[in-house]
Protein backbone atom coordinates (compact mmCIF):
# COMPACT_ATOMS: atom_id res chain seq x y z
CA UNK A 1 0.00 0.00 0.00
CA UNK A 2 2.41 2.63 -1.32
CA UNK A 3 0.00 5.40 -2.25
CA UNK A 4 -0.24 7.93 0.41
CA UNK A 5 -3.90 8.76 1.68
CA UNK A 6 -4.62 12.00 3.08
CA UNK A 7 -5.63 12.18 6.85
CA UNK A 8 -8.85 12.35 7.61
CA UNK A 9 -11.35 10.27 9.91
CA UNK A 10 -12.70 8.44 6.66
CA UNK A 11 -9.84 6.38 6.06
CA UNK A 12 -10.14 2.25 7.26
CA UNK A 13 -8.26 1.34 10.46
CA UNK A 14 -5.75 0.46 8.08
CA UNK A 15 -5.47 3.10 5.85
CA UNK A 16 -5.19 5.42 8.55
CA UNK A 17 -2.22 3.06 10.16
CA UNK A 18 -0.14 3.09 7.24
CA UNK A 19 -0.86 7.18 6.84
CA UNK A 20 -0.33 7.76 9.98
CA UNK A 21 3.03 5.57 10.74
CA UNK A 22 3.96 6.99 6.84
CA UNK A 23 3.41 10.74 7.95
CA UNK A 24 5.19 10.09 11.40
CA UNK A 25 8.66 9.01 9.44
CA UNK A 26 8.54 11.62 6.78
CA UNK A 27 8.55 13.73 10.11
CA UNK A 28 11.14 11.99 11.32
CA UNK A 29 13.01 12.27 8.42
CA UNK A 30 12.76 15.75 8.51
CA UNK A 31 13.96 16.13 11.93
CA UNK A 32 16.80 14.33 10.99
CA UNK A 33 17.64 15.97 8.44
CA UNK A 34 17.54 19.38 9.58
CA UNK A 35 17.43 19.60 13.53
CA UNK A 36 21.68 20.00 13.91
CA UNK A 37 21.22 16.95 16.34
CA UNK A 38 22.95 13.51 16.62
CA UNK A 39 22.86 10.56 18.39
CA UNK A 40 20.84 10.24 21.76
CA UNK A 41 19.67 14.39 21.25
CA UNK A 42 18.64 13.31 18.33
CA UNK A 43 16.16 10.08 19.29
CA UNK A 44 15.29 12.30 22.61
CA UNK A 45 13.65 14.74 20.13
CA UNK A 46 12.59 12.65 17.28
CA UNK A 47 10.51 10.39 19.94
CA UNK A 48 8.78 13.20 21.19
CA UNK A 49 7.86 15.23 18.01
CA UNK A 50 6.70 11.17 16.10
CA UNK A 51 4.50 10.98 19.14
CA UNK A 52 3.18 14.13 19.80
CA UNK A 53 1.49 14.20 15.94
CA UNK A 54 0.75 10.77 16.68
CA UNK A 55 -1.52 11.46 19.88
CA UNK A 56 -2.59 14.91 18.39
CA UNK A 57 -3.70 12.99 14.93
CA UNK A 58 -5.40 10.08 17.09
CA UNK A 59 -7.38 12.54 19.15
CA UNK A 60 -8.74 14.44 15.83
CA UNK A 61 -9.37 11.19 13.96
CA UNK A 62 -10.16 8.51 16.28
CA UNK A 63 -11.20 10.30 20.12
CA UNK A 64 -13.43 7.24 21.01
CA UNK A 65 -10.14 5.23 20.64
CA UNK A 66 -7.41 4.58 23.56
CA UNK A 67 -3.88 4.98 22.75
CA UNK A 68 -0.99 3.02 24.57
CA UNK A 69 2.64 4.49 23.20
CA UNK A 70 6.17 4.19 24.45
CA UNK A 71 6.74 7.67 24.98
CA UNK A 72 3.40 8.68 26.79
CA UNK A 73 2.11 8.27 30.26
CA UNK A 74 0.08 5.01 30.16
CA UNK A 75 -3.32 5.63 32.38
CA UNK A 76 -4.78 2.35 31.87
CA UNK A 77 -7.92 2.99 30.67
CA UNK A 78 -7.30 1.21 27.64
CA UNK A 79 -7.77 -1.86 29.61
CA UNK A 80 -11.34 -1.51 29.53
CA UNK A 81 -11.18 -0.10 25.96
CA UNK A 82 -12.66 -1.61 23.11
CA UNK A 83 -10.00 -0.24 20.46
CA UNK A 84 -6.61 0.55 21.59
CA UNK A 85 -3.52 1.97 19.31
CA UNK A 86 -0.65 0.47 20.10
CA UNK A 87 2.86 2.57 18.95
CA UNK A 88 6.43 3.20 19.18
CA UNK A 89 6.99 6.58 17.57
CA UNK A 90 10.34 5.70 16.79
CA UNK A 91 11.49 1.75 17.04
CA UNK A 92 15.58 1.77 17.16
CA UNK A 93 15.97 5.14 18.32
CA UNK A 94 19.81 4.96 18.86
CA UNK A 95 19.87 3.68 14.90
CA UNK A 96 17.84 6.91 13.94
CA UNK A 97 20.29 8.84 16.02
CA UNK A 98 23.12 6.98 13.85
CA UNK A 99 24.23 8.78 10.30
CA UNK A 100 23.31 6.60 7.54
CA UNK A 101 21.19 3.75 9.93
CA UNK A 102 18.29 3.01 7.84
CA UNK A 103 17.53 -0.39 10.10
CA UNK A 104 14.60 2.21 12.70
CA UNK A 105 10.74 2.25 12.60
CA UNK A 106 7.47 3.58 13.52
CA UNK A 107 5.00 1.33 14.19
CA UNK A 108 1.27 1.83 14.26
CA UNK A 109 -0.77 -1.19 15.45
CA UNK A 110 -5.06 -1.56 16.32
CA UNK A 111 -5.81 -3.80 19.06
CA UNK A 112 -9.61 -4.98 19.19
CA UNK A 113 -12.06 -6.30 22.06
CA UNK A 114 -13.85 -9.53 20.93
CA UNK A 115 -17.20 -10.17 22.06
CA UNK A 116 -16.01 -12.43 24.46
CA UNK A 117 -13.84 -10.16 26.25
CA UNK A 118 -10.38 -10.99 24.50
CA UNK A 119 -8.62 -8.99 22.26
CA UNK A 120 -6.45 -9.20 18.76
CA UNK A 121 -4.68 -7.09 16.63
CA UNK A 122 -6.52 -6.30 13.81
CA UNK A 123 -4.18 -3.83 11.66
CA UNK A 124 -1.58 -2.34 11.56
CA UNK A 125 1.83 -0.80 9.35
CA UNK A 126 5.35 -0.62 9.96
CA UNK A 127 6.97 2.36 8.54
CA UNK A 128 10.99 2.12 7.56
CA UNK A 129 11.21 6.07 6.58
CA UNK A 130 14.58 5.80 5.33
CA UNK A 131 13.77 3.20 2.60
CA UNK A 132 10.60 4.88 1.93
CA UNK A 133 8.70 1.90 2.42
CA UNK A 134 5.55 1.38 4.81
CA UNK A 135 4.27 -2.52 5.01
CA UNK A 136 0.19 -3.06 6.05
CA UNK A 137 -1.07 -6.09 8.02
CA UNK A 138 -2.42 -7.16 4.21
CA UNK A 139 -1.76 -10.40 2.32
CA UNK A 140 -0.31 -8.58 -0.76
CA UNK A 141 3.02 -9.97 -1.74
CA UNK A 142 6.14 -8.13 -0.80
CA UNK A 143 8.37 -6.79 -3.34
CA UNK A 144 12.45 -7.63 -2.47
CA UNK A 145 14.50 -4.24 -1.72
CA UNK A 146 17.37 -4.51 -4.25
CA UNK A 147 20.34 -3.81 -2.71
CA UNK A 148 19.54 -3.99 0.63
CA UNK A 149 20.56 -7.24 2.19
CA UNK A 150 23.70 -9.58 0.50
CA UNK A 151 22.85 -11.64 -2.22
CA UNK A 152 20.91 -14.98 -0.71
CA UNK A 153 23.29 -17.84 -0.19
CA UNK A 154 21.65 -21.71 0.56
CA UNK A 155 22.96 -20.54 4.07
CA UNK A 156 19.28 -19.41 6.16
CA UNK A 157 19.80 -16.03 8.27
CA UNK A 158 18.64 -15.03 11.44
CA UNK A 159 18.28 -11.65 12.55
CA UNK A 160 18.32 -10.72 16.03
CA UNK A 161 19.07 -7.36 18.26
CA UNK A 162 22.74 -5.60 17.51
CA UNK A 163 22.92 -4.72 20.72
CA UNK A 164 20.88 -7.46 23.10
CA UNK A 165 21.06 -10.74 21.26
CA UNK A 166 19.48 -13.65 22.83
CA UNK A 167 20.99 -16.04 24.99
CA UNK A 168 19.28 -19.16 22.53
CA UNK A 169 20.75 -17.02 19.12
CA UNK A 170 23.47 -19.74 18.95
CA UNK A 171 21.13 -22.54 19.50
CA UNK A 172 18.83 -21.19 16.51
CA UNK A 173 21.44 -20.49 14.08
CA UNK A 174 22.80 -24.23 14.74
CA UNK A 175 19.19 -25.67 14.59
CA UNK A 176 18.82 -23.89 11.29
CA UNK A 177 22.43 -23.72 10.14
CA UNK A 178 22.14 -20.51 9.57
CA UNK A 179 24.47 -17.21 9.79
CA UNK A 180 23.04 -14.58 12.70
CA UNK A 181 22.77 -11.29 11.15
CA UNK A 182 22.48 -8.19 13.76
CA UNK A 183 19.89 -5.35 12.79
CA UNK A 184 18.31 -2.84 14.64
CA UNK A 185 14.46 -2.08 15.27
CA UNK A 186 12.13 -4.95 16.05
CA UNK A 187 10.17 -3.42 13.12
CA UNK A 188 12.71 -3.49 10.62
CA UNK A 189 14.01 -6.96 11.78
CA UNK A 190 10.42 -8.41 11.16
CA UNK A 191 10.26 -6.46 8.02
CA UNK A 192 13.46 -8.41 6.61
CA UNK A 193 11.60 -11.77 7.59
CA UNK A 194 8.82 -10.13 5.44
CA UNK A 195 10.65 -9.48 2.51
CA UNK A 196 12.25 -13.00 3.02
CA UNK A 197 15.67 -11.73 3.49
CA UNK A 198 15.75 -13.38 6.61
CA UNK A 199 13.96 -16.91 7.84
CA UNK A 200 13.61 -15.73 11.19
CA UNK A 201 13.60 -12.93 13.89
CA UNK A 202 13.85 -14.13 17.57
CA UNK A 203 14.53 -12.36 20.67
CA UNK A 204 14.50 -12.69 24.13
CA UNK A 205 15.57 -10.92 27.54
CA UNK A 206 13.12 -8.00 27.44
CA UNK A 207 11.01 -5.96 25.24
CA UNK A 208 7.71 -4.22 26.00
CA UNK A 209 4.28 -4.56 23.38
CA UNK A 210 4.43 -1.46 21.30
CA UNK A 211 7.86 -3.03 20.28
CA UNK A 212 6.32 -5.81 18.50
CA UNK A 213 2.53 -5.20 18.22
CA UNK A 214 2.88 -3.78 14.90
CA UNK A 215 5.42 -5.48 12.94
CA UNK A 216 3.89 -8.63 14.48
CA UNK A 217 0.19 -7.46 13.12
CA UNK A 218 1.95 -7.23 9.44
CA UNK A 219 4.26 -10.39 9.59
CA UNK A 220 0.83 -12.56 10.59
CA UNK A 221 -1.02 -11.08 7.74
CA UNK A 222 2.01 -11.95 5.05
CA UNK A 223 1.72 -15.89 6.71
CA UNK A 224 4.92 -15.77 9.20
CA UNK A 225 4.51 -17.77 12.16
CA UNK A 226 4.25 -15.28 15.67
CA UNK A 227 4.70 -16.30 18.89
CA UNK A 228 6.47 -16.22 22.12
CA UNK A 229 9.58 -18.47 22.35
CA UNK A 230 7.67 -21.44 24.30
CA UNK A 231 4.96 -20.89 21.34
CA UNK A 232 2.08 -19.67 23.17
CA UNK A 233 0.26 -16.66 21.24
CA UNK A 234 1.67 -12.88 22.07
CA UNK A 235 -1.26 -11.23 24.01
CA UNK A 236 -1.59 -7.52 23.95
CA UNK A 237 -3.27 -4.94 25.78
CA UNK A 238 -1.87 -6.49 29.38
CA UNK A 239 -1.94 -4.14 32.52
CA UNK A 240 1.56 -4.95 32.53
CA UNK A 241 3.12 -4.24 28.85
CA UNK A 242 6.34 -6.15 29.28
CA UNK A 243 6.72 -9.01 26.64
CA UNK A 244 9.91 -9.99 26.39
CA UNK A 245 10.08 -12.15 24.03
CA UNK A 246 9.09 -13.70 20.12
CA UNK A 247 9.65 -15.43 16.94
CA UNK A 248 8.92 -14.31 13.81
CA UNK A 249 9.94 -16.76 11.03
CA UNK A 250 8.40 -18.82 8.21
CA UNK A 251 6.23 -21.52 8.94
CA UNK A 252 8.55 -23.96 7.92
CA UNK A 253 11.20 -23.19 9.89
CA UNK A 254 8.65 -22.85 13.06
CA UNK A 255 9.41 -26.17 14.90
CA UNK A 256 13.07 -25.82 14.60
CA UNK A 257 13.22 -22.31 16.00
CA UNK A 258 10.65 -23.20 18.89
CA UNK A 259 12.79 -26.00 19.72
CA UNK A 260 16.04 -24.21 19.77
CA UNK A 261 14.50 -21.46 21.40
CA UNK A 262 12.61 -22.92 24.05
CA UNK A 263 13.62 -22.15 27.79
N1 LIG B 1 16.42 -6.39 26.82
C1 LIG B 1 15.58 -5.43 26.45
N2 LIG B 1 14.80 -4.78 27.34
C2 LIG B 1 13.93 -3.82 26.95
N3 LIG B 1 13.75 -3.42 25.67
C3 LIG B 1 14.50 -4.03 24.72
C4 LIG B 1 15.44 -5.05 25.06
N4 LIG B 1 16.02 -5.48 23.92
C5 LIG B 1 15.48 -4.75 22.92
N5 LIG B 1 14.55 -3.88 23.40
C6 LIG B 1 13.77 -2.91 22.64
O1 LIG B 1 13.34 -3.49 21.42
C7 LIG B 1 13.52 -2.57 20.33
C8 LIG B 1 14.45 -3.22 19.31
O2 LIG B 1 15.73 -3.38 19.91
P1 LIG B 1 16.94 -4.06 19.16
O3 LIG B 1 17.26 -3.20 17.99
O4 LIG B 1 18.04 -4.13 20.16
O5 LIG B 1 16.45 -5.41 18.74
C9 LIG B 1 14.12 -1.29 20.91
O6 LIG B 1 13.03 -0.38 21.03
P2 LIG B 1 13.21 1.24 21.05
O7 LIG B 1 14.26 1.62 20.09
O8 LIG B 1 11.84 1.69 20.68
O9 LIG B 1 13.55 1.57 22.48
C10 LIG B 1 14.68 -1.76 22.25
O10 LIG B 1 14.64 -0.77 23.26
MG1 LIG C 1 10.70 0.00 20.29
Amino acid sequence: MAVRAELNADLTDLELAVALATAAGDLLLSVRADSGLSGRDLGDVGDRRSDDFLQEQFARLRPDDAVLSEESTDDLARLDARRVWIVDPVDGTREYGTEGRADWAVHVALWERGESGDGNLTAGAVALPALGITYASDPAPVAPVVGLAPPRTDRARVVVSGSRPPAFADSVASALDAELVPVGSAGAKAMAVVRGEADAYVHGGGQFEWDSAAPVVVAQAKGLWCSRIDGSPLVYNQRDTYLPDLIICRPEVAESVLGASRP
